[in-house]
């Protein structure tokens, strides 16, 4: 679970090199869109570092000379304008191809793992919350998304430093100095801030983890929570572990406002402090001081240290990209996919007969959960799948519909290697009804058909065959009815009969139902019997219920206990033998006589 879960939030050098290698991958179709953004950036602090010496030529050598004219104001006003526009046009053009391109990258990435999720293997769900899987898709991929910003931040930080840092220098180097003196304490700042504001982001994410764990915990548990009362007691604890996260969020805020602008400041205060020191020292000693050149140093000390602070403030989003991207590619190197079928697989189901030799199976590799399963059943006939809960029987199922992987024993249906059959082909000829049946959002036609290519009076007739057609010609709409996601507006012996047509409109040659009729109640169950038996017929088919009168016909009946088979036979033949499936049998007749 941890090894999937993924929970580290600090990295070293070497790991934080290849997360960021790693992410970069996906920037590489818009390599040309960020180059874009970076030339314009750099136009962008060149004309701004640019913009101070017009003003400044203009100060010293026409209004201080006394030699400004009217054409030589316009002409510059123009000039300045004309950059100013300029410098507008690189701004848009960095901020669009920048946001774009890294928009699409997180786009790209986000497919990538919904591709890889709905790929994977059913061990995965097993292990890891559903939250957890969509947290991955969505808040990690928009951590991921102002992770960039971090470089844009950076590489406008550098441009900045060196266009205004050139300029300065050709103004004049030793005031150019004096401001760079100031640089080291900046990195001071850089690393203060670095150091404390990781162990407060990691404060922070996990209160917000611990949050959001509350949170999909009370969702998922809601129906239990009003049963049983439990909301003062949910709200407590979701009020203590809210307060920690406001508690972690207030250090931060501490730290933001101690070490972010107020610091930054306070440096660029004392930078210009310096600067007009040294002019008004050049001054008394009796050395001619320009003007314009104290203009252009007064403007810069701003433009010079302010990038820098918002290069700081990004550092705080660097570790949270570090995080979230290193559970990005955890998620995509988890390489358990969902069964394969061999390389070249060609086989096909044309009767579906089903054969099981030695099966044992285990969902984690260490805990068996069926041991040596053997079975013969031949096309068209039924079997059954009796026994206690836990006892194996959902796991057979799961097996033969491939869900898992299994490595003991062997499977055969027409004679032929399970492995050795497409996995196209077993998804379309072994129809699985569940007990919980799940519905997608669209109109009763969509989840009888899911988007296949049916006609509209073949999905009406499989209805009609599964005897759904009762319930959906009272519909508004009827077969046009809406449902919404999981069908919350149908009942579940509803969502049961639409699961019967979904199954039957694809005509499959083996049948596997699971419970199906378990939510149904008795009189609709045997309304619906006809319709069972119009699917059963002519298909091999395999039945777990707990009802056992819905099974009484079936040609065989497997009794399992603790993941064995512990009696087979007929109704007939396992009622003489009379052991467990004649106790059960006989608990249930009781039971239901005296209801
Ligand atoms: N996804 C899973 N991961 C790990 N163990 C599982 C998983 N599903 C089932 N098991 C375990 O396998 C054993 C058999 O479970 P299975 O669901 O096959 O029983 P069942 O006979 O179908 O029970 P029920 O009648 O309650 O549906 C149980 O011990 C169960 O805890």
């Amino acid at each position: 679970m941890e090894k999937i879960a993924n929970r580290k939030t600090s990295f070293s050098l070497k790991e934080q090199w290849q997360i960021f290698t790693g992410l970069m991958v996906f920037t590489k179709p818009y390599l040309g869109q960020f180059a874009l953004a970076f030339i314009a950036m750099a136009g962008v602090s060149g004309i701004a570092a640019y913009l101070p010496v017009v003003i400044q030529q203009y100060m010293d050598n026409y209004l201080a000379t006394q030699s400004v004219t009217m054409t030589i104001t316009i002409k510059m006003s123009v000039f300045y304008f004309i950059l100013t526009v300029l410098k507008a046009l690189l701004q848009y053009l960095q901020h669009y191809s920048f946001r774009m391109a890294s928009e699409k990258t997180v786009a790209d990435i986000r497919n990538r793992l919904y591709h890889h999720v709905i790929h994977l293997g059913m061990r995965y769900f097993d292990q890891v919350p559903n939250g957890t899987v969509v947290s991955r898709v969505t808040n990690d991929t928009e951590t991921i998304k102002q992770f960039w910003d971090v470089f844009l931040n950076l590489f406008n930080g550098i441009f900045n430093l060196v266009a205004i840092g050139v300029a300065m220098f050709a103004l004049d180097w030793q005031l150019a100095l004096s401001f760079i003196a100031f640089l080291p304490i900046l990195l001071l700042l850089v690393y203060t801030y670095q150091k404390y504001s990781t162990i407060i982001y990691g404060r922070m994410r996990e209160a917000l983890s611990r949050l959001n764990a509350r949170l999909s915990e009370s969702i998922s548990g809601i129906e239990i929570i009003q049963l049983f009362g439990q909301e003062d007691r949910m709200m407590a604890e979701f009020d203590a572990v809210n307060q920690e996260y406001v508690v972690a969020r207030k250090a931060m805020f501490k730290m933001d406002a101690l070490l972010l602008m107020p610091a930054i400041n306070l440096i660029e205060a004392l930078a210009l402090a310096l600067v007009l020191y040294l002019l008004g020292k050049q001054f008394l000693q009796g050395i001619a001081v320009d003007i314009g050149v104290i203009y252009a140093f007064t403007s810069y000390s701003k433009s010079f240290f302010h990038p820098l602070g918002q290069m700081i403030d990004s550092l705080s989003i660097f570790q949270d990209g570090m995080v979230s991207g290193s559970r990005v590619q955890k998620l995509l190197a988890y390489n358990e996919m969902a069964p394969q079928s061999l390389e070249g697989a060609q086989g096909q189901i044309e009767e579906g007969a089903i054969e099981v030799n030695n099966l044992s199976f285990s969902y984690d590799g260490e805990n068996e959960v069926l041991h040596d399963i053997n079975f013969q059943l031949p096309a068209g006939q039924t079997l059954a799948l009796v026994g206690q809960t836990g006892s194996g029987k959902s796991s057979i199922i799961n097996v033969l519909m491939r869900f898992y992987d299994f490595d003991q024993g062997q499977v055969k249906i027409d004679g032929q290697d399970i492995k050795a059959i497409p996995m196209a082909e077993i998804r379309d000829k072994m129809g699985l009804v569940l007990q919980d049946s799940f519905m997608f959002y669209g109109d009763i036609a969509d989840n009888i058909a899911l988007h296949g290519d049916y006609d509209p009076a073949y999905v009406q007739a499989a209805a009609e065959f599964v005897k759904a057609d009762d319930f959906i010609n009272h519909l508004d709409g009827q077969y046009h009815a809406k449902v919404i996601e999981g069908g919350a507006a149908f009942s579940t012996g509803q969502k049961q009969l639409l699961s019967f047509a979904r199954t039957i409109v694809r005509e499959p040659k083996i049948l596997i139902l699971d419970e199906a009729t378990a939510n149904i109640d008795t009189a609709t169950e045997q309304k619906i019997q006809a319709g069972l038996a119009n699917m059963r017929r002519g298909r091999t088919t395999i039945i777990i219920a707990h009802r056992l009168s819905t099974i009484k016909d079936a040609d065989q009946i497997l009794v399992l206990r603790h993941g064995q088979i512990i009696e087979r036979g007929t109704h007939d033949e396992l009622i003489a033998k009379g052991g467990t499936y004649y106790d059960m049998y006989q608990l249930q007749t009781f039971q239901e006589s005296e209801v």
